[in-house]
This record gives C-alpha cells, sequence and structure tokens, in this order.
C-alpha cells in the first residue's frame, strides 16, 4: 500500500510543494499532509485506510457531510444530461432564486467558479460603480488570491508568513487599506480623510481565515454606517460564512445588510462554484446590463448548480442550523473544558456550523494580533495528538474549524475523549 509520505514524494515531484493550494501541504503543523481516498458523512479515509472524523469538511462546503445521498444523486443526474454547455440553463436561475430568498440583500446573482473569483468581480463591480479606486480590508481576513486582496491577508498567506506576495504590484496595492478587524475608530478615521476615494470596504463578517474570530457589538454596524455616509460600498465577505453560520448566513445572524455580498463553498455543495450578489442597482452595472465587464466559461456549470442546490435544500429544513449550531457549542465547551481540566490555556468560539480554538490565557480573541500571540507550540503539539487519534482538524491555527449535520453525538464524544488525552501530555 502506497503511504501519504509516498504520495507527497511523488506529487512534489509534479506539482509545486506538492499539493494545489498551500494549506493543504501542513507546513503550519510540519509533517507530510494526509493523502485521502475518498470521505463519507463526517469521516475522511486516507489512502492507507485510516479513518478521521474531519473538522475541515473541504475547508467548509460539506456542511452536509460528505458523498450526501441526496447530493450525490443531483449530480449524477445532472452529469448523464452534459457536463457543460456555455449556454444559460434553468438550474441556474433555480438556484439563484433560492440564494435571493434566504439573503433578501441579494436582488440579483452572478455564478461564478471560485470565492477568489466573486470577491475579485465584487471588488471591480465596487469600484466600477463608485468611480473610486481604494479598498478597505482588515488584517487576517482573507478574501481569496486575487491581488488587490492578498494584502496582509489571511489563511495562507499567514500560515506560511507571506503577508505581502510578490507579483501584485504596488501600484496596485496602495489602493488597498488595511486596518485591524474589530476596531472602528481607525475605520472612522481613514473615512475622514479619504472617504471620497474609497470605493468600499470588504469585511468576513466572521473571521474565518485568522482562525475563528467573532465581530465584537458595534463593529458590522459601525461600517455599514460609514458605507452610508461616504456612498461606499460594502461587501460582506460570506464565502465561508453564507449558509454556514445560519441560513441568511452571518448578515442574518448579526441583522446588518451589506451592498454586495460574496459566496461560495457551501453554495457549490463541494464542487467549485462561488458567486457575488446583491443590490439590483449596483448589479446592474455588471455586463451584459451594464459596463463592467465579467465572464466565465464554466459560470453557472450544471452540475455544480445541481450539488449545490441539492445542499441547500436540505440546509433549508427548519431545526437544521439549530441542531448544527448545538453540535458545534457541544464540541467546543467540551474542549474548553478539557483544556481547563488539564490546566492548559484555551479559549474558543462557536456560530452556527463554524469554530475556532485559541491556546491563550486572554478570554477572547478579537484580531489578528491576538491570534499571532497564541501559543502556536501547543497548537501544533494538539494537531498531531489528534491526527494520531483519528481526528482531523485544520493543519493550521489561522484556520476555523467545521462542523456537519453529519457529525453524530459519538463522534463527537470520540473527539473529546481524544481531546481529553492529547491536552493532558501536552
Ligand atoms: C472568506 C473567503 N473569501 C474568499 C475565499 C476564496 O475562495 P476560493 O478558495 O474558493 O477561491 C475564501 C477561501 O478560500 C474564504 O474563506
Ligand atoms: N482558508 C482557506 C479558505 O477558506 C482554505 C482553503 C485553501 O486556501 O486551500
Amino acid at each position: 500500500m502506497t503511504t501519504s509520505h509516498e504520495h507527497f514524494m511523488a506529487a512534489q515531484q509534479y506539482i509545486p510543494g506538492g499539493v494545489n493550494s498551500p494549506v493543504r501541504a501542513f507546513k503550519g503543523v510540519g509533517g507530510d499532509p494526509v493523502f485521502i481516498a475518498r470521505a463519507a458523512g463526517a469521516y475522511l479515509y486516507d489512502t492507507e485506510g485510516k479513518r478521521y472524523i474531519d473538522y475541515v469538511g473541504s475547508w467548509g462546503p460539506m456542511i452536509v457531510g460528505h458523498a450526501h445521498p441526496q447530493v450525490i444523486k443531483a449530480v449524477q443526474e445532472s452529469a448523464t444530461q452534459g457536463l457543460s454547455f456555455g449556454a444559460p440553463t434553468p438550474i441556474e436561475t433555480q438556484l439563484a432564486k433560492k440564494i435571493c430568498e434566504f439573503m433578501p440583500s441579494i436582488e440579483l446573482v452572478r455564478m461564478v467558479n471560485s470565492g477568489t473569483e466573486a470577491t475579485m468581480s465584487a471588488i471591480r463591480l465596487a469600484r466600477g460603480y463608485t468611480k473610486r479606486d481604494k479598498i478597505i480590508k482588515f488584517s487576517g481576513c482573507y478574501h481569496g488570491h486575487a491581488d488587490s486582496l492578498l494584502v496582509k491577508a489571511g489563511s495562507g498567506v499567514l500560515t506560511l508568513g507571506l503577508p505581502n506576495s510578490p507579483g501584485v504590484p504596488a501600484s496596485l496595492a496602495e489602493h488597498t487599506l488595511t486596518l485591524t478587524y474589530n476596531d472602528i475608530e481607525p475605520v472612522k478615521q481613514v473615512f475622514s480623510t479619504l472617504g471620497s476615494q474609497i470605493a468600499g470596504i470588504i469585511v468576513e463578517p466572521v473571521a474565518g481565515n485568522m482562525n475563528c474570530v467573532l465581530p465584537v457589538p458595534g463593529f458590522l454596524s459601525g461600517l455599514r454606517e460609514l458605507c452610508d455616509e461616504y456612498g461606499s460600498v460594502l461587501i460582506f465577505d460570506e464565502v465561508m460564512t453564507g449558509f454556514r453560520v445560519a441560513l441568511g448566513g452571518a448578515q442574518a445572524y448579526y441583522n446588518v445588510k451589506p451592498d454586495l455580498t460574496t459566496l461560495g463553498k457551501v453554495i457549490g455543495g463541494g464542487m467549485p462554484v462561488g458567486a457575488f450578489g446583491g443590490k439590483r442597482e449596483i448589479m446592474e452595472q455588471i455586463a451584459p446590463l451594464g459596463p463592467i465587464y465579467q465572464a466565465g466559461t464554466l459560470s453557472g456549470n450544471p452540475v455544480a448548480m445541481a450539488a449545490g442546490l441539492a445542499t441547500l435544500e436540505i440546509i433549508a429544513v427548519p431545526g437544521f442550523f439549530a441542531e448544527l449550531s448545538q453540535k458545534t457549542e457541544y464540541l467546543v465547551t467540551g474542549l474548553l473544558e478539557q483544556a481547563k481540566n488539564a490546566q492548559i490555556p484555551m479559549t474558543g468560539v462557536a456560530i452556527g456550523g463554524m469554530f475556532g480554538y485559541f491556546f491563550t490565557q486572554a478570554d477572547r480573541v478579537d484580531n489578528f494580533d491576538q491570534v499571532n500571540a497564541c501559543n502556536i507550540d501547543y497548537f501544533k503539539k494538539f494537531f498531531h495528538g489528534m491526527l494520531k487519534k483519528g481526528i482531523y482538524f485544520a493543519p493550521s491555527a489561522f484556520e476555523a474549524g467545521f462542523v456537519s449535520s453529519a457529525h453524530t453525538q459519538a463522534d463527537l464524544q470520540t473527539t473529546l475523549a481524544a481531546a481529553e488525552q492529547v491536552l493532558a501530555s501536552l
């Protein structure tokens, strides 16, 4: 049987770093990445046949678990009709309608193929609509790898310590102003001097790419007020939080309405999908209605639409999010209890099907500097201890964790029993 190590050696001969997305390489924790053969429900199975309880969920999309029969059936039925037409299909409208119903701030929505395409397009739209160049983002937030947004970003950029990627022209990066998450005062100051040049603010309404950081009361609503006052576009990047923290996303959870929303992950049910949408007046500036160009050969791909639609149908069943939230709460509360018993300093958060845990003495963690101050050695040891016991947490201290409806009470208890032993050994 070929081991993950052997697969990794082979991959590195042909693929940069052996991976097609940097955080998969385990650089944040050391060691070889686990190579996956298949997945079902809450479990991943590696190429050696070992089973893991999965809390990565393909970085968020797998909210109903892996290979859910309803999603697989939709994909199979769609695939038999043809894989791509490059022409409109009725299922695109069905998925768009569902998104608009569940997120009423979205009046028109355009499908793309990834979260990166969604945020890149939303930024272009905000700039074209306002005829301004500058955008505000927050340190530790990741919005995909479009040039304008790869400035002091989160996720793999933090894991690998690459705050400002070479290849992004300085003349473009200078239009991206990066401020501290959860601190509204500097945002007010920047608007008071540069307000007329600011096209928009892009923010993760719950930050899931520097671990998991919740917005403090008044932060999101403060951003809303500033955008209203200065005529800038407020973009909620809900690629991760959309249909994940609540059916209506973080905007419903926190009751703050953005002008534009970017989506991905859950809306594709595990297939490559993204979307951006929002106010009709702004979205009508997109070609072919308006002059701002945006396009995609495979956008609205019928198989991906089928997977997304089936997933949204499952999560729209009443009670879905209440049950999911309970599971996530149970996991995080249990982890904190185990850490306390083992006298390991830890704090954590749970929201919908998303969570984070931090090795810190602090009661809460509100921004990137505070995340960065957490004990990374504990994190690495905990990660590897859990992995050995068949629990697959994110291999980086700068990523959120995800629970799915497929996780059973027994899975959560198994996880906590493993955590008890690993924490005691740190
Ligand atoms: C909040 C957020 N925005 C954008 C992206 C980019 O999405 P993708 O990886 O699909 O390009 C991600 C994830 O990578 C994300 O978590
Ligand atoms: N944090 C990223 C997205 O949310 C992780 C996915 C990736 O970069 O491969």
